[in-house]
């Protein structure tokens, strides 16, 4: 795992979009055509920004979320909103993005909708970026579920997921399929982030802290961006 600390936000954010846009101008050179997995919450927003505007062939760029809580787009909580109304804009609006949130009312019973959403996503996936939660998950990985066993080990491509301390159902990507990516990077802001990740590492059991299994692997390079504000 690689480390790399920015001395503000904007410098991450400035620095970090640089290196996605290149990452996936690289693909687009080698095949054509470039894959991107991004997280929701609160910290990708002014990240999400930055991207938008890079220079680089949108076109052939599909884009799709690790994880989705299971609301409305016109909900606050919605990832889809957050990288419709922030990533796919600018020089970005030429990318596909594949949501998803399907029309099921849960996401129990979602999985064969999303899984079929998901043809049009353009796997193996370039650039993969998660972002970790206070409690060690990262996607809708989350170590209070019951789902928590089935998300490490499943060889699907999605799980639902009903968190215990969050709010909303969720539907994620397994662990399987967050592994088989070219790149992933582990996006965090924050003095807290950062005693989170220090835990994580001082650790092993992976059902505790699901980031460990994305932070202590080999299948995969991966990078935590990190500033602490
Ligand atoms: O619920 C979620 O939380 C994590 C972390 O979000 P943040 O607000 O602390 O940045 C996020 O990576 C995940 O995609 C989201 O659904």
């Amino acid at each position: 795992m690689q480390f790399s600390e920015f001395q503000s936000t904007e410098q991450l954010n400035t620095e970090f979009a640089d290196r996605v846009a290149s990452l996936l101008a690289t693909a687009i050179d080698n095949k054509g055509k470039a894959s991107l997995v991004v997280s929701g919450g609160r910290t990708p927003l002014p990240f999400f920004k930055q991207l938008s505007q890079a220079d680089i062939d949108w076109s052939k760029v599909t884009i799709t979320l690790a994880d989705e809580r299971w609301v409305d787009k016109s909900h606050e909580a919605s990832n889809t909103a957050l990288v419709l109304n922030n990533l796919i804009q600018n020089k970005a609006a030429d990318a596909t993005f594949v949501e998803l949130k399907t029309s099921e009312e849960s996401a129990f019973g979602a999985e064969a909708s999303v899984k079929q959403s998901l043809q049009q996503f353009s796997f193996p996936i370039d650039v993969l970026i998660l972002g970790m939660g206070e409690d060690g998950h990262t996607a809708s990985l989350f170590p209070c579920s019951e789902q928590i066993q089935q998300g490490l080990t499943s060889d699907d491509v999605v799980l639902a997921v009903q968190p215990t301390t969050a709010p909303h159902e969720r539907m994620s990507f397994t662990l399987k399929t967050l592994l088989e990516s070219q790149q992933i990077f582990v996006h965090l802001v924050g003095d807290s982030k950062k005693v989170v990740l220090d835990k994580a590492l001082a650790g092993d059991k992976v059902e505790e802290m699901p980031i460990r299994a994305i932070l202590k692997q080999d299948k995969a390079p991966v990078e935590v961006v990190w500033a602490a504000k």
